[in-house]
């Protein structure tokens, strides 16, 4: 029946890693806890086992808590494409179209389906931890905001504000995030915590002293820099932090870095291989040396195919695969290594797109209005597999092999199903047949990606404990935000 928002001074200031560890640390006290983010602007997101998409963070937040990732813990996802029209998702299925100009005002429809889901997911929990976006001084969208304030006023949540002192400047922003709030807003945050820290607390702890009685308000820890806690990645901010640390990589793969690259966590499960370099490729001379190209998927598969012919990448692609080395397209790179490609009714561009793709795999893609949202099952390489989809595209495989609800054509692999080389079997099938094509001495190790995963919210859930005050903080979910925090100007007077 209680809640806490973890708000942050910047887009990237860590709510996320911070959300995901209070919901470890909490579901370790034997809370009932639940994530929410009201809406999320990504095109990352995972299939609930009912069918609804939400966020992958959230997805994954959810397995940190341990409970059943379900709608009402994102119940708006924003899916941004090339054409300054977002999808939206509401509850987990379809609701049309936005325009970017829409963002402020027009949008009470979701912001009151944000609300109903958040009321309804906290009557049904101990305590909700919710994620905020961006920073709650956006005073541009504070009218129209249901996401940070506007959500925290709506529920009386208190909230607590994420710096990233890595960026410098994390007091400034700390104390301007507060004092630009309304005083009814500054009424909900009690308090801060201090992201990405290295070097000696005991340089950094006057300040904290400082920004405590400036501001009224409690510092409620500080997370040290940590490199190895990436976890499954929810936007394409982070993917230069997915390089694959092997000193004597074996297997070289290159992931062509579409710029509406959506569900790209595939790539998260291959980075766990300790003999796979995983590297990103915007150009060219990127894939030279690589041993397996991967097109990952992608929100806008024309526009982006476009990208990529643009960049000169289709011929770097075609002649790979001409040199019998392997490809792997994903969903929406797996469409645009067929022979062609139509948007009729103008789902993700312009209405009557038909163009040529690659043509490497006899299959051609169809969008239409309705969206598949599955968790497919099945036998792939002689071993068991599964997956989720999410697209807008019907393929249909006119030659070849069939492949993941996909097709296959020699050592070009092309799978529908996104999340396949999460699991273990079928991901050392893939790389061990993509190492034969390309003549690369390599054997899949005996990593799982399940026990990773499990591995790092642990972990995540460890630095709760040692560097923040849990119990301080699940108290304030608790008990609220406390009464007579000082209003700080300019906002005080708003
Ligand atoms: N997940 C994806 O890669 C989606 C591909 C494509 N945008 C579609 O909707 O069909």
């Amino acid at each position: 029946m209680s809640a806490l928002l973890v708000a942050g001074t910047t887009s990237d200031a860590g709510k996320t890693i911070v959300t995901t560890a209070l919901c470890r640390a909490f579901a370790r006290r034997g809370v009932s806890v639940a994530p929410f983010k009201a809406q999320n602007m990504s095109n990352n997101s995972m299939v609930c086992s009912d069918g609804a998409e939400i966020g992958r963070a959230q997805w994954v937040q959810a397995v940190a808590a341990g409970v059943e990732p379900e709608a009402a813990m994102n119940p708006v996802l924003l899916k941004p494409g090339g054409d300054r029209r977002s999808h939206v998702v509401v509850m987990g299925r379809p609701a049309g179209t936005l325009d970017s100009r829409d963002f402020v005002g027009g949008r009470t429809h979701l912001r009151d389906a944000a609300y109903a889901a958040f009321d309804e997911l906290r009557s049904r929990h101990d305590v909700v931890v919710v994620e905020g976006a961006g920073s709650p001084a956006e005073i541009n969208l504070r009218a129209g905001d249901y996401v940070n304030m506007g959500l925290a006023r709506h529920g009386d949540v208190p909230t607590v504000v994420v710096g990233d002192i890595d960026r410098g400047g994390v007091f400034a922003a700390m104390f301007g995030t507060v004092a630009l709030l309304s005083a009814a807003d500054q009424a909900l945050v009690a308090g801060f915590v201090v992201n990405k820290f290295r070097g000696d607390l005991d340089l950094l702890r006057p300040g904290l002293d400082e920004l405590r009685a400036l501001t009224g308000r409690e510092v409620y820890g500080v997370l040290p820099w940590h490199p190895g806690l990436w976890l499954d990645s929810e936007d394409a901010l982070d993917l230069e932090g997915r390089r694959a640390e092997e000193a004597e990589a074996r297997l070289r793969v290159a992931v062509v870095r579409l710029p509406r690259i959506s569900n790209f966590t595939d790539v998260d499960a291959l980075g766990i291989e300790p003999g796979v370099d995983v590297t990103f490729a915007s150009e060219a001379r990127a894939l030279a040396g690589a041993d397996l190209v991967v097109l990952p998927g992608t929100r806008a598969t024309l526009d982006d195919l476009a990208w990529l012919r643009a960049r000169g990448l289709d011929r770097a692609v075609l002649a790979h695969a001409a040199a019998g080395r392997p490809v792997l397209g994903i969903c929406g790179g797996f469409q645009m290594l067929g022979t062609r490609i139509c948007d009729p009714d103008g789902i993700e561009g312009e209405a009557g797109a038909d163009v040529p793709g690659l043509g490497l795999l006899d299959v051609t893609t169809t969008f239409g209005a309705e969206k598949v949202l599955r968790l497919p099952t099945g036998t792939a390489l002689g071993v068991p597999a599964h997956g989720y989809e999410i697209h807008h595209g019907r393929t249909t495989r006119h030659g070849g092999e069939e492949f993941l609800g996909g097709a296959r054509s020699g050592a070009v692999l092309g799978t529908m199903w996104h999340g396949s080389l999460e699991g273990d079997e079928l991901r050392r099938a893939v790389l061990r047949e993509a190492a034969a094509a390309a003549g690369a001495a390599y054997e899949p190790a005996t990593v799982s990606f399940a026990e990773q995963r499990e591995r790092r919210l642990d972990l995540l859930g460890d630095l709760a404990e040692e560097h923040l005050d849990v119990d301080a903080l699940l108290d304030l979910a608790t008990s609220g935000a406390p009464a007579g925090l000082p209003a700080l100007a300019p906002g005080a007077s708003r």
